[in-house]
C-alpha cells in the first residue's frame, strides 16, 4: 500500500472569494505536510472559479498522474439562481471525474448563504474546511491503494 510520503496530489483553488479560498488552500497543504505527504509532490492550481475545478481536476489526473484531488472554492448566495447552478455543476462535475477517472477528487467547495459562514470555515470557529478534506483524500488515496493491491498509480 502506498504511504503519505510517496503520494502525488492535487489541489485545485478557486480564486472567487480569494480571502476565504486561499485559507482553504493553506489548511489542506498543512495538513498533508503533517500527515507526511512531500511537499514537492503537492501540484496547486489556481482557476477563476468554483465551476472551473473539475475541468482543472480532470486535467490533473490526466496529466500530472496526481492520485487524488482536492477541490478548494466558496460559493456565496447571492441574489439570483446563479448560486444554484454553480454549486449543482462543481458537486456533480467533480463527482464525475472521480467515478470515471477512478481517482479521488473530494469536495472543498463552501456553499454558503453568508461571507460569515464562509469565514467561520475557513480557519475560524468552525475549523478548516480544506484541511478536513485534505485529509478525507489522503484516506481515500490510501484506501484505493489498498484495494488495488500495490499499484500507487
Ligand atoms: N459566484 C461565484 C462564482 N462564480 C463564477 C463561476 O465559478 C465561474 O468562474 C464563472 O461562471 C465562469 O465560468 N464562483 C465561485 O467560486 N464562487 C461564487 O460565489
Ligand atoms: C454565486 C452567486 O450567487 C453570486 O456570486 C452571484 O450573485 P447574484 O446572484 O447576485 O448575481
Amino acid at each position: 500500500m502506498i504511504k503519505p510520503s510517496e503520494a502525488k496530489i492535487g489541489i485545485v483553488v478557486a480564486r472567487f472569494n480569494e480571502v476565504i479560498t486561499s485559507r482553504l488552500a493553506l489548511g489542506a497543504k498543512n495538513l498533508l505536510i503533517r500527515r507526511g505527504v512531500k511537499a514537492e509532490n503537492i501540484i496547486e492550481i489556481e482557476v477563476p472559479g468554483a465551476f472551473e475545478t473539475p475541468l482543472a481536476a480532470q486535467l490533473l489526473i490526466d496529466n500530472k498522474k496526481v492520485q487524488g484531488v482536492v477541490a478548494l472554492g466558496a460559493v456565496i448566495r447571492g441574489s439570483t439562481d446563479h448560486y444554484n447552478y454553480v454549486c449543482s455543476s462543481v458537486s456533480s462535475g467533480l463527482m464525475n471525474v472521480q467515478l470515471t477517472r477512478s481517482v479521488p477528487v473530494c469536495f472543498g467547495i463552501l456553499t454558503c448563504d453568508t461571507m460569515e459562514q464562509a469565514i467561520d470555515r475557513a480557519g475560524g470557529k468552525s475549523g478548516n474546511k480544506g484541511a478536513d478534506v485534505a485529509d478525507t483524500v489522503l484516506e481515500m488515496i490510501l484506501l484505493r491503494s489498498s484495494l488495488l493491491g500495490n499499484l500507487s498509480l
